[in-house]
């Protein structure tokens, strides 16, 4: 069957030739759909490609049966119920330095336009006047200007604004000393920011602490006369604050981008306030931005349904080519120990405890919890559970999870050891990557093992006396079940000892409880890898 490519806004033809270059994909372009076309659209496909207007939401994400990546031409992701898609274990991915030029150009452009009239003093110009005194502006030069949100556009526009002869405040959280200093920008905080400026422009993605930051309260400590630009989010700005601010002449003039609701009302306030410079989203809308975030999307996107490396995703954390190399054999280890202690730990599990140690306690180490917990989960939600949305069925199941770092193994190179604890007690499984024998189970609740970490297994715990091994071992035989191998493990004579059996085919459960009944057997489990 073809992959399925839906691409449901505007988006340069670049990116549709890259996507329709993905062998076996058929790449399907239908804009302005309705939620219900866009949930019958969605149903089948395998990626699905937007920019700001599609609306992305839980219900239209509930209804993908097999979607794996959702591409976002540009950088804000606002449109898509991000939570929704982590949960389903779909990727998102975004454009995130493509349009920044663009939008940092954009905002320039309004400030200028703002600052001198240019789209009042144009439309009276066309309906027949010729008024030079009316539309009188103020010059940037000499003028201070707040960046809130000093990112990649915020960084653009400030870079500019010194260029204009510009005094630049910067508050973000993230702001270094040492960066504002190197931009020539006095790093500040909201308050300073608020009260100092005569222009204020914003640059932050819309987030709940976000939400309404310039809202009427902070309207009133700002200069009279102030100017305010949004080319960020609509809703960072408070628009029936500024709408009444505008119109009591508080605020001397305002130029909008984006907009709490979009396209804008027809009725809404402040399209009748003066001295408003509004654009319908037009930040990102230049042919060269446009061409930088389809490529960029499109190319992210194929890698992903290549499965090979991808670099701007939104709900995951990305690894380089090197990185997934230096990985791959802990990978395998991790979620193979996953799976095992999944099928060791029987019961409700409440906390998981994740050792790294030696090489394979690197920086990717949040990775491969990642992985460990995809392989736990997958024995009972198979087919469901992956990378994006792991932590997700940790968080559902109640587990707690936390990781133990140590620079060296304690016997091993490298060593990855899961505990886990549920209502019927706590097991652990150590395992390492053994050169060219691979990934190995190296000790199992606290005995010394050594196995390859594959295919089916009956572990078993016993007193450690004669006949046990050889009673198990004709129960086996009995029911055709071949052993391939054996690990057997004790701590001293007679005491509790282990034995790890592999085999050649499935045990059924009638023969595991056949064998849990045996007297001296204290623990039995069947675990397929
Ligand atoms: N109008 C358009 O068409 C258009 C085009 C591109 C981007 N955008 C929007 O512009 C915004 C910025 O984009 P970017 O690429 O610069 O993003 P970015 O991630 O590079 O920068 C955002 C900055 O905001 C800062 N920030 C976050 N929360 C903050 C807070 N509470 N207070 C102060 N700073 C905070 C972050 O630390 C970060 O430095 C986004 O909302 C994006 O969606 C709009
Ligand atoms: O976040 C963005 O990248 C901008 O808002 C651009 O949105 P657009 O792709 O709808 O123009």
């Amino acid at each position: 069957m073809a992959t399925k490519i839906l691409v449901t806004d505007d988006i340069s033809q670049a990116g549709l030739d890259i996507l329709s270059g993905l062998e076996g994909a058929e790449v399907v372009v239908r804009t302005n759909l309705t939620p219900d076309e866009l949930k019958e659209a969605i149903a089948d496909a395998d990626a699905l490609v937007v920019r700001s207007q599609t609306r992305v939401t839980r219900d239209v994400i509930d209804s993908a049966n097999k979607l794996k990546v959702i591409g976002r031409a540009g950088v804000g992701v606002d449109n898509i119920d991000l939570e929704a898609a982590t949960r389903r274990g779909i990727l998102v991915i975004n454009a995130p330095d493509g349009n920044t030029i663009a939008a940092a150009e954009h905002t320039f452009a309004m400030m200028i336009s703002l600052a001198r009239h240019i789209p009042a003093a144009h439309r009276d110009l066309l309906e027949g006047n010729w008024n030079r005194k009316k539309w009188v502006g103020v010059e940037l030069r000499g003028k201070t200007l707040a960046v809130l949100g000093m990112g990649r556009i915020g960084t653009e526009v400030a870079k500019r604004a010194k260029a204009f002869g510009m005094t630049v405040l910067g508050y973000d959280p993230f702001l270094t000393e040492e960066r504002a200093q190197s931009l020539g920008v006095k790093r500040c905080d909201l308050d300073t920011a608020i009260r100092e400026a005569d222009f204020i422009t914003v640059h932050t993605p819309l987030t709940k602490e976000t939400h309404h930051m310039i809202d009427a309260g902070r309207i009133a400590q700002m200069k009279e006369g102030v100017r305010l630009v949004n080319c960020a989010r609509g809703g960072i700005i408070d628009e029936m604050a500024l709408a009444e601010a505008l119109q009591a002449g508080r605020v001397a003039g305002a130029a909008i981008d984006v907009f709490e609701q979009e396209p804008l009302p027809i009725d809404h306030p402040l399209r009748r306030c003066p001295n408003v410079v509004l654009t319908p989203h037009l930040g990102a809308s230049t042919v060269e931005a446009q061409e930088n975030v389809a490529i960029q999307v499109a190319e992210e996107i194929v890698h992903v349904l290549r499965d090979d490396t991808f670099e701007h995703a939104v709900n995951l954390p990305s690894l380089s080519q090197r990185q997934k190399e230096r990985l791959a054999p802990y990978l395998a280890l991790a979620e193979q120990l996953g799976l095992f202690a999944a099928q060791l730990a029987q019961g409700a599990p409440s906390s998981m405890t994740v050792r790294y140690a030696g090489d394979a306690s690197d920086p990717d180490g949040g990775y491969l919890t990642r992985t460990v917990l995809k392989g736990f989960f997958s024995f009972q939600y198979d087919g469901e559970v992956n990378y994006v949305n792991a932590f997700r069925y940790a968080e559902d199941a109640g587990l707690r999870v936390q990781e133990v770092r140590e620079s060296r193994g304690r016997i091993y190179t490298n060593e990855i050891e899961i505990s886990v604890a549920t209502d019927n007690g706590t097991h652990r499984v150590t395992g390492t990557v053994l050169g060219e024998y691979g990934p190995r189970i190296v000790e199992l609740d606290g005995y010394p093992i050594d196995t390859p970490i594959q295919g089916i297994l009956i572990y078993t715990r016993h007193e450690d006396r004669p006949g046990m091994i050889g009673r198990i071992g004709t129960l086996l035989g009995d029911r055709d079940i071949n052993i391939a191998g054996m690990q057997v493990g004790r701590r001293e004579t007679g005491g509790e000892a282990v034995m790890l059996l592999s085999v050649d085919k499935s045990v059924p459960q009638d023969v595991i409880d056949e064998i849990a009944k045996h007297p001296g057997i204290r623990l039995v489990r069947a675990i397929e890898l």
